[in-house]
């Protein structure tokens, strides 16, 4: 492990991203010939301790604040009091397997990266749920090239079993979010997290963008499209292993608050999170392991 701020390029055919190092965060991806899919603010400030705005922070082994899930699995409506936000997986530095970073054999440049219990200290580890001396190794695998393919896995490699919360946060670039659909998600329930005790709603039609906040965990893991006017393409998100999705775009008093973003910057992103989190967090038994993952691609005009 370094702990340098490295950044890597992973130059596939059809495609290319750059990652950091530091939060094994894909900080930028873009098929040939279009405009980034994944979104990197205008300034990337890198500092220890702080997260990544924008790319794909890692998300682990809590969301927010965290969760405490009740016995019988339903959503108390509340949050937990961990730190740090997020989970610590986006402010460590991670292990680069040099020997799997290479081009796999559809054209995609791969990059793999390591992260064990070892790396936090007991005092934050003590915060996982179930299991106060939780032992883990995590592998998180990017395959950049005409599409980008994430996936996070964890594995249980203590005698007792555990708990965590993750998502891979991902930013989706986008013209203007206020002329964006979200589509993929009509019918089904979510929880508006805006609103105290996180509401149960259910989602009507796409999902748009009005410069308020919108921060939603939909209880789906259906393929979403983006459909952008500006950019004039559809991005497509399909996850595995992910019972939820996050929709989260700040809006504009918020996004403007937002100490690492430029006034306005807000509108050139959506998040559509691959996520696991609140009363459907994973429980690993020991020798366990579980994958979530998220691929990225655009549509293809006929
Ligand atoms: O600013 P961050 O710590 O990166 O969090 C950014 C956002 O992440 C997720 O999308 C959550 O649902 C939001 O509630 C949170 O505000």
């Amino acid at each position: 492990m370094s702990d340098q701020f490295i950044i890597r390029t992973l130059d596939g055919e059809g495609g290319s991203a750059t990652i950091s190092d530091y939060g094994a965060h894909v900080l930028r991806w873009a098929p040939a010939g279009q405009p980034d899919v994944v979104w990197q603010p205008s300034a990337v400030y890198l500092s220890e301790g702080t997260a990544i705005r924008g790319g794909v922070p890692i998300v682990f082994p809590w969301f927010n604040s965290g969760y405490d899930p009740e016995p019988d699995g339903t959503d108390n409506g509340r949050t937990a009091s961990r730190t740090p936000k997020h989970g610590f997986a986006r402010t460590s530095f991670w292990h680069r397997d040099e020997s799997a970073s290479a081009i796999d054999g559809d054209g995609n440049a791969v990059a793999r990266y390591t992260l064990d219990s070892t790396e936090a200290d007991e005092a934050t580890l003590a915060q996982f749920v179930g299991n106060p001396h939780p032992r883990f190794h995590a592998v998180y695998e990017v395959r950049s090239g005409s599409t980008l393919t994430m996936a996070f896995t964890v594995t249980n490699d203590g005698n007792a079993p555990f708990s965590y919360e993750t998502a891979l946060h991902t930013y989706l670039h986008v013209g203007d979010v206020e002329h964006v659909e979200v589509t993929g998600l009509d019918g089904t329930e979510y929880l508006d997290t805006t609103v105290s005790g996180f509401p149960v709603c259910a989602q009507h039609g796409p999902i748009r963008f009005d410069g308020s906040m919108v921060d939603r965990i939909y209880l789906s893991d259906h393929e979403i499209e983006v459909h952008d006017e500006r950019l004039d393409r559809t991005i497509v998100a399909t996850s595995h292993g992910a019972n939820t999705t996050v929709v989260w775009n700040p809006g504009e008093s918020a996004g403007n608050a937002i100490g690492d973003l430029a006034d306005g910057e807000w509108r050139g992103f959506v998040c559509v999170e691959a996520a696991a989190n609140r009363a459907n967090l994973i429980t690993l038994n020991p020798g366990e392991s579980h994958t979530i993952a998220q691929t990225l691609s655009v549509l293809q005009k006929l």
